[in-house]
C-alpha cells in the first residue's frame, strides 16, 4: 500500500520490476509495465514528465512501443496532438527514416513525412534512455521534418550508457536515474 506522500522515485522502486539476461545474457531489463498498469502510476508519471516542459510543446511524439503509452496520455492530458514515431514498415504514407543501435541491437524508426509541420515544437517521450540510440533516432527525424525538438521525457535513464552525453544540447528531463 502507498504512503499518501509516495514520491515518484518511491512509486518507480514500488511498481517497476528489473528482469535478468532479458532479452539476451547480460542485459538488466527495467520492466515499466506494472506502472502503466497501475492507476495512480500512470497518471504520476505522465503528469511528471511532461510538467518541466508546459508550454514550450505543440505535440508530443511517442517512440514504438511503448513510448507511445506516455505520448497519448501526455498529449490528451495537456491538449495537444500525439505524433506516433514507428519502427520500420509500419506507417502506410511517405516516411523519413533513420538507422540506429540500442542497448540490445539495431533498428529503424520512422516518421511520416507531413504528419508534423516544418517550425512544430515537439516533445518526445520514451520510457528508458539507455544508450540513446533510439531517442537520437527520432531527434534526427523531427529536424528532417524541420521541427524543433523542444525536449526529451523519459521515466528511467541508465546511467553509464552515455544516453545523457549523446543527447548533449538537448532538454532531458528523466523521473528517476538507475
Ligand atoms: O537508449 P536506447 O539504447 O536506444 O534504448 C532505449 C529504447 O529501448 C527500448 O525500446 P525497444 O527498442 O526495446 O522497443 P519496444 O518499446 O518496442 O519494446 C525502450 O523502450 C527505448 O525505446
Ligand atoms: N535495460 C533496459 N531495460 C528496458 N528497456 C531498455 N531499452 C534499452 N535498454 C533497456
Amino acid at each position: 500500500m502507498p504512503k499518501a506522500s509516495e514520491t515518484v522515485t518511491e512509486l518507480l522502486d514500488r511498481l517497476s520490476v528489473v528482469v535478468p539476461d532479458y532479452p539476451q545474457p547480460g542485459i538488466s531489463f527495467k520492466d515499466l509495465t506494472p506502472v502503466f498498469a497501475d492507476p495512480t502510476g500512470l497518471r504520476r508519471i505522465v503528469d511528471e514528465i511532461v510538467a518541466p516542459f508546459a508550454g514550450d510543446f505543440d505535440v508530443v511524439a511517442g517512440l514504438e512501443a511503448r513510448g507511445f503509452v506516455l505520448a497519448a496520455a501526455g498529449a490528451y492530458a495537456t491538449g495537444t496532438g500525439m505524433v506516433t514515431v514507428r519502427k520500420k514498415g509500419k506507417l502506410p504514407r511517405e516516411v523519413h527514416s533513420e538507422d540506429y543501435s540500442l542497448e540490445y541491437g539495431t533498428a529503424t524508426l520512422e516518421l511520416h513525412r507531413d504528419d508534423v509541420a516544418p517550425g512544430t515544437r515537439v516533445l518526445i517521450l520514451d520510457d528508458v534512455l539507455a544508450t540513446g540510440g533510439t531517442v537520437g533516432s527520432a531527434v534526427r527525424l523531427f529536424e528532417r521534418a524541420g521541427c524543433t525538438v523542444a525536449g526529451i521525457g523519459v521515466v528511467l535513464e541508465l546511467a553509464g550508457l552515455g544516453g545523457r552525453e549523446r543527447l548533449a544540447g538537448y532538454r532531458v528531463h528523466a523521473l528517476q536515474k538507475v
